[in-house]
């Protein structure tokens, strides 16, 4: 990567714009999003471990299209390693359908719709589908109806394996967005026509077992090494030490301890901004460096302390460090648009974490509210008084009282669900077009050429502006 003309300052992502050079890459397929980092991701998108965000629905959906979810270090381990569990038992093509019986009633069906992208709920007996229902079947009717009333009988079925093409074109002809999938008669997923697309386009990441990839985080306080090693045999793959200063002598402590049970799994600590940070955290056992301190949505951390940095440059130059170790980073906070995770990439980041973007969707852990028509969850940071309530839940009610009064983050926000992309897979598809056309623009096929080949600019807010699109006249 190098600039037209490096400035004296700092820089945030909006700060800067990629200059497009000579290429010889013909098409957006012909890039490979694999990452550099080892940790087995097919595209550079890992889910921030928060709360409100990153839960087992989450994690399935982001792994079948190559990314990775953390769960938070907030989770009880034996509820962590059921939802491990529980994901690496999900199929790699697949939805998991939303199931209800005969019996069960249409208010039933309304909880659980929104809980899926995909829009329908599949109606069993005896692990055989009988019919499915839509959230437009639910309508004016009584809410205690019951479903066999109102479902479409004998749906249309598709058996596993079919071509992804076909699905395609059958749902088309069909004209259903979704159907269930079955092996013989028994339901083994749910497929729909972007589904299809989507299984075309992207690889999951998956483990040498051949299940979905998962991650959790561990804080730095208690028995780091024995939560770390029970993660790992409920099967975790991926450790994440998580802490807000990761540059302090109990981030590095921990970590070692992490490091030495952690066995070949990749062990991930954050988060910190320099060069040097980054360089003790690879000395301690680090494979990979989170880079950021203040950047994230829910972070009121450089408002309450002045410390932090602007992401662009706290990610090229620790980056820069790890790569120079033989190691890597990721970019956490900050992402609003497609822009910034290529521009993470270029800067030299080997993955993005995005959490805030993700949490205004169907597949984020929180519960989804009406405001008069626009659908929204709540979000809350990690370091907000809610969440430190929750994780101090041990301690006397003086101890956590006293924890609340350390607030660095936002307790309560709204996240609308954006009616064009309600689903974490749509914002995915916005982001990898976005990154894979940044790629072309700079003669790129993989993550890796993208920062060797990057050259980037520095523009006024003004020249941030005009790359804004304008949804009316002016
Ligand atoms: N990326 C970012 O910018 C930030 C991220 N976060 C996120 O919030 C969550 C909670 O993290 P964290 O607050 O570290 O909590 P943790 O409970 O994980 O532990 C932090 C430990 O470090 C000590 N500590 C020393 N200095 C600081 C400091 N300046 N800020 C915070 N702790 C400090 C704390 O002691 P004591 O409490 O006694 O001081 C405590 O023992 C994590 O998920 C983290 O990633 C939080 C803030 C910034
Ligand atoms: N200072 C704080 N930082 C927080 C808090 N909760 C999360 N975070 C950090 O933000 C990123 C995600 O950034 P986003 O812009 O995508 O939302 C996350 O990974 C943490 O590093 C918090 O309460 N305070
Ligand atoms: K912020």
């Amino acid at each position: 990567m190098r600039f037209l003309q490096r400035p004296s300052h700092d820089l945030t992502y909006s700060d800067v714009f990629m200059v497009p050079a000579h290429s010889t890459v013909g098409s957006r397929l012909e890039v490979d999003l694999r990452t550099p980092d080892g940790v087995g991701t097919t595209i550079p998108i890992v889910v921030a471990n928060m709360t409100a965000i990153s839960g087992r629905r989450m994690a399935e959906t982001v792994a079948r299209r190559g990314g990775l979810a953390v769960l938070p270090q907030d989770i009880p381990v034996d509820v962590v390693a059921e939802v491990v569990s529980w994901v690496k038992t999900r199929h790699p093509v697949y939805d998991t359908p939303i199931t209800l019986s005969p019996t069960s009633t249409v208010g039933e069906a309304l909880s659980l719709l929104t809980k899926r992208a995909h829009g329908i709920v599949v109606v069993v007996e005896d692990g055989s589908p009988v019919g499915v229902v839509t959230d437009g079947q639910c309508q004016g009717v009584d809410r205690f109806t019951q479903l066999a009333e109102v479902m479409t009988c004998e749906p249309l079925t598709i058996p596993a394996g079919t071509d992804l093409t076909k699905i395609f074109d059958v749902l088309s002809g069909e004209r259903v967005s979704a159907a269930p999938v079955v092996e013989g008669d028994r339901l083994v997923g749910v497929i729909t026509r972007k589904g299809a697309l989507r299984s075309s386009l992207y690889t999951p990441a998956v483990n040498a077992q051949g299940h979905l990839l998962t991650s959790a985080a561990v804080g730095i306080n208690g028995d780091v090494a024995g939560k770390a090693g029970a993660l790992l045999a409920a099967g975790v793959d991926v450790l994440v030490v998580d802490t807000a200063h990761g540059h302090q002598e109990k981030a590095i402590e921990a970590l070692r301890a992490v490091r030495s049970v952690a066995g070949a799994a990749p062990v991930v600590a954050g988060n910190v901004v320099t060069a040097q940070g980054t360089r003790d955290l690879i000395e301690a056992g680090a494979d990979v460096v989170k880079v950021g301190v203040g950047p994230g949505a829910m972070c009121t951390t450089r408002m309450m302390t002045g410390v932090g940095r602007p992401q662009f440059s706290a990610v090229e130059e620790c980056a820069a460090e790890a790569r120079s170790l033989g190691k890597h980073v990721w970019a956490d906070g900050g992402v609003r648009h497609p822009r910034d995770i290529a521009l993470a990439l270029a800067a030299g980041a080997a993955n993005v974490m995005v959490g805030s973007w993700f949490a205004g969707t169907f597949e984020s852990a929180g519960d989804i509210h009406d405001d008069g028509g626009r659908l929204y969850k709540e979000s809350f940071g990690m370091a907000s008084a809610r969440a430190v309530k929750a994780r101090t839940a041990t301690q006397t009610g003086f101890e956590r009282a006293r924890a609340g009064l350390f607030e660095e983050g936002i307790s309560s926000s709204r996240m609308y669900l954006d009616p064009q992309r309600p689903g974490v897979e749509d914002l995915i598809d916005q982001i990898v077009a976005g990154v894979r056309s940044s790629c072309t623009y700079a003669g790129a096929r993989t993550v890796d050429e993208l920062h060797e080949r990057a050259v980037l600019g520095v523009q006024s807010s003004a020249g941030y502006e005009e790359g804004r699109p304008l949804p009316t006249s002016w």
